[in-house]
C-alpha cells in the first residue's frame, strides 16, 4: 500500500535519506524539521498522514514531547521511534508512550520499509476492528468483563448492587481499566436497559462548551450558537448519563450540574425555562476526587452527591491473575473478527511478557498489544518476540537491537551522541535488514517471572502460571507454607494453627518440600 508518512527530524541529511528510502518504496513524503513543526504540519492537513516517523532527539519540542501531544490531541497515527545508539531509555519511554516501533539509526532502508509496512498492516486492521468494537460497545453486559482476579469480581459485585437502583455511582480508576465497559454493564442490568446511554468526556470538551453541551442552549444564546442544541442530559432523559473524567469539569458547570442532581432540573443556556429530567448519572475519573476537593478544584457537595456508591477499579498491575484471560478472550475476538481459519493462540512465551509487564495502558494497552502482535504474526501462536514493544521497556526480554544500542552506548558515548552516519562501525544492519525483530532472547527462569509479577509485598499467591493454566496444588501449598513461615516469624505453632493443621503435619510438610523454618524464602538445598 502506498502511504503518507511524515518524517520529523531536525537533521537535514538524516530527513533526505529517510525521504529518499522511503520514497524508493513509492510512499508519498513530508517532512518537519522539528516537534513544533509535526504538530502544525498534522493540524492542518494530518488526517492523510498514514505514519510518522520521529526523531527523539531534537531541540525544542523533542521526540517524547511531540508523541505525548499527539495523543493528548487524539491523533492515533502510528509513529516509529528513530533513536541514536545510547538512547535506550528513552526509546523505553517513548514504547510506553505508545509509540509503534523503533529503529536505531542508521536504518537501513530495508527496515524502514518493513517497519511502515507493519504500521499500515495494523493501522488497516485496526480501523475496521475499532469500528466492530465500536458497535459492540453499546451492548455491554457483565459477562463480558472478563475477571478471574478476587479484585475485579468483587468490582463486579459491587456494581451489580448498584445496578439495582438508580443512586449515582463513582468509577475511580486509572486510564484503561474498564471504566466505562463497567458502567454500560450497569445500565444494560439496570431497569433502564434498552434506554440511551449517554457518554461526555468532561476533559475532550472546551471550557466555554461544557454547559451548553451537558444542558443546551437556544438559538442565539451566545455568539456562534446559529441552532437550537439539545444537551446531553435531555438526551440520556430516562436513562444514564456517563460522565466520563468527571474531575475536569469546570467549577462554576459544577454548580449547574449540582442543581441538576439535586433536583433532577436542568436550565438550557440561554433560556429562563427549566427543565424536568430523568437521568441516572454514573461519573468516572482517574484522578482522587477527595485531593481536587482539599484543593479547592472540586466542589465538596458536589463531591458528597456524585460519590454515593464508589467503586475503585484496580490498575491492571495490580491484578495480573486477569492478564491470561484478558489475553486469550481478545486473541479469539481477532480471529474471530478476522475470520482466520485458525485461531491465534498465545504461547507460554508471550504469556510469560505479558504476565511480566505493567501496563501503564492497562487494558486498553493489552487489547492493542494483542491485536498488534496478531496482525502481524507468522505463525497461530504467539511468542515473545511477536511484543517487541512491550519486551523493549523488560530488561531480560530486550531485542538484539536494543541490546546492542546499550552495548554500544556504554563503549562508545560520544559517538551516540553524534548520530554517526552510515559509516559508522557501531551498529551494522543484518542481512535480512530486520536489526529491530527480537531474536529469542534466553528464557527467563519462570519462577523468577512469577515473582517478578506477583512481588512478595503484594501479598498474593498467584492461581494461575505463566501460561495461564491453573497451578498445581502442591505448589501453591508450598508457597502458602513460606509465606505463614515469614509471616508469623517462624513460630511453628502459630503457623500449624493459622493453616489448620497440626504440628506434626506441618513438620512433615517442610520436610517433603524441603523448608527450612528459620529460612522460609530459601531454595530448597
Ligand atoms: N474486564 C474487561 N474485560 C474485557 N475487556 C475489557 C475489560 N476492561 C476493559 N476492557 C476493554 O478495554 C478497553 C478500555 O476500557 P474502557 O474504555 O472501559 O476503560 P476506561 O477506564 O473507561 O478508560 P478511559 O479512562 O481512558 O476512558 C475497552 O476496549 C474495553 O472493552
Amino acid at each position: 500500500m502506498i502511504a503518507q508518512i511524515l518524517v520529523v527530524d531536525d537533521d537535514p541529511v538524516q530527513r533526505r535519506l529517510l525521504k529518499n528510502a522511503l520514497e524508493r518504496h513509492g510512499h508519498v513524503v513530508h517532512t518537519a524539521e522539528n516537534g513544533l513543526g509535526g504538530l502544525a504540519f498534522l493540524k492542518h492537513g494530518g488526517d492523510q498522514i498514514n505514519v510518522i516517523v520521529l526523531d527523539l532527539m531534537m531541540p525544542g519540542l523533542d521526540g517524547l514531547g511531540f508523541l505525548k501531544a499527539t495523543r493528548e490531541a487524539g491523533i492515533e497515527t502510528p509513529v516509529i521511534v528513530q533513536t541514536g545508539h545510547g538512547g535506550i531509555e528513552t526509546v523505553v519511554e517513548a514504547m510506553r508512550a505508545g509509540a509503534f516501533d523503533f529503529v536505531v539509526k542508521p536504518v537501513s532502508p530495508e527496515r524502514i520499509a518493513a517497519s511502515v509496512a507493519n504500521a499500515l498492516t495494523v493501522d488497516r486492521k485496526e480501523g475496521r476492528s475499532r469500528t466492530a468494537r465500536r458497535s459492540r460497545s453499546g451492548a455491554v453486559t457483565f459477562s463480558d468483563i472478563v475477571s478471574a482476579s478476587p479484585e475485579m469480581l468483587r468490582v463486579i459485585e459491587l456494581a451489580q448492587r448498584a445496578a439495582h437502583s438508580s443512586i449515582p455511582v463513582v468509577l475511580e480508576g486509572e486510564s484503561g481499566v474498564g471504566k466505562e465497559m463497567v458502567a454500560r454493564a450497569i445500565q444494560a442490568a439496570s431497569d433502564r436497559a434498552g434506554k440511551p446511554f449517554i457518554t461526555v468526556n468532561c476533559g475532550a470538551i472546551p471550557e466555554n462548551l461544557v454547559e451548553s453541551i451537558l444542558f443546551g442552549h437556544e438559538k442565539g444564546a451566545f455568539t456562534g450558537a446559529t441552532e437550537r442544541h439539545t444537551g446531553k442530559f435531555v438526551e440520556a432523559d430516562g436513562g444514564t448519563l456517563f460522565l466520563d473524567e468527571i474531575g475536569d469539569l469546570p467549577l462554576d458547570v459544577q454548580v449547574k450540574l449540582l442543581r441538576a442532581v439535586q433536583q433532577g432540573e436542568i436550565e438550557t443556556v440561554g433560556s429562563a425555562k427549566v427543565q424536568k429530567v430523568n437521568v441516572r448519572l454514573i461519573s468516572a475519573t482517574n484522578k482522587d476526587l477527595i485531593e481536587e476537593v482539599r484543593e479547592g478544584r472540586f466542589r465538596e457537595d458536589l463531591y458528597y452527591r456524585l460519590n454515593v456508591f464508589p467503586i475503585t477499579i484496580p490498575a491492571l498491575r495490580r491484578r495480573k491473575e486477569d492478564i491470561p484471560h484478558l489475553a486469550r478472550v481478545f486473541a479469539d475476538r481477532f480471529s474471530l473478527e478476522q475470520k482466520l481459519p485458525r485461531p491465534v493462540t498465545i504461547g507460554p512465551t508471550a504469556m510469560a511478557l505479558l504476565t511480566a509487564h505493567d501496563w501503564p495502558g492497562n487494558i486498553r494497552e493489552l487489547e492493542n498489544a494483542i491485536f498488534r502482535a496478531a496482525v502481524l504474526a507468522q505463525a497461530d501462536e504467539l511468542t515473545d518476540a511477536d511484543f517487541p514493544q512491550i519486551a523493549a521497556q523488560l530488561p531480560e526480554f530486550r531485542s538484539e537491537e536494543l541490546r546492542h544500542a546499550e552495548t554500544v552506548a556504554t563503549a562508545a558515548p560520544r559517538a551516540a551522541e553524534m548520530h554517526q552516519p552510515a559509516s559508522s562501525p557501531v551498529v551494522l544492519p543484518t542481512p535480512d535488514g530486520f536489526i529491530g525483530v527480537p531474536v529469542q532472547p534466553a528464557r527467563p527462569d519462570p519462577r523468577a517471572l512469577l515473582a517478578a509479577a506477583y512481588p512478595a509485598s503484594a501479598n498474593v499467591i498467584p492461581t494461575t502460571d505463566t501460561a495461564g493454566e491453573v497451578r498445581k496444588l502442591a505448589e501453591v501449598e508450598e508457597e502458602l507454607i513460606r509465606f505463614a513461615l515469614k509471616f508469623y516469624r517462624g513460630q511453628m505453632s502459630q503457623v500449624a494453627r493459622k493453616l489448620g493443621i497440626g504440628r506434626s503435619t506441618l513438620y512433615r510438610k517442610l520436610k517433603d518440600y524441603g523448608i527450612d523454618p528459620d529460612n522460609p524464602l530459601k531454595e530448597a538445598a
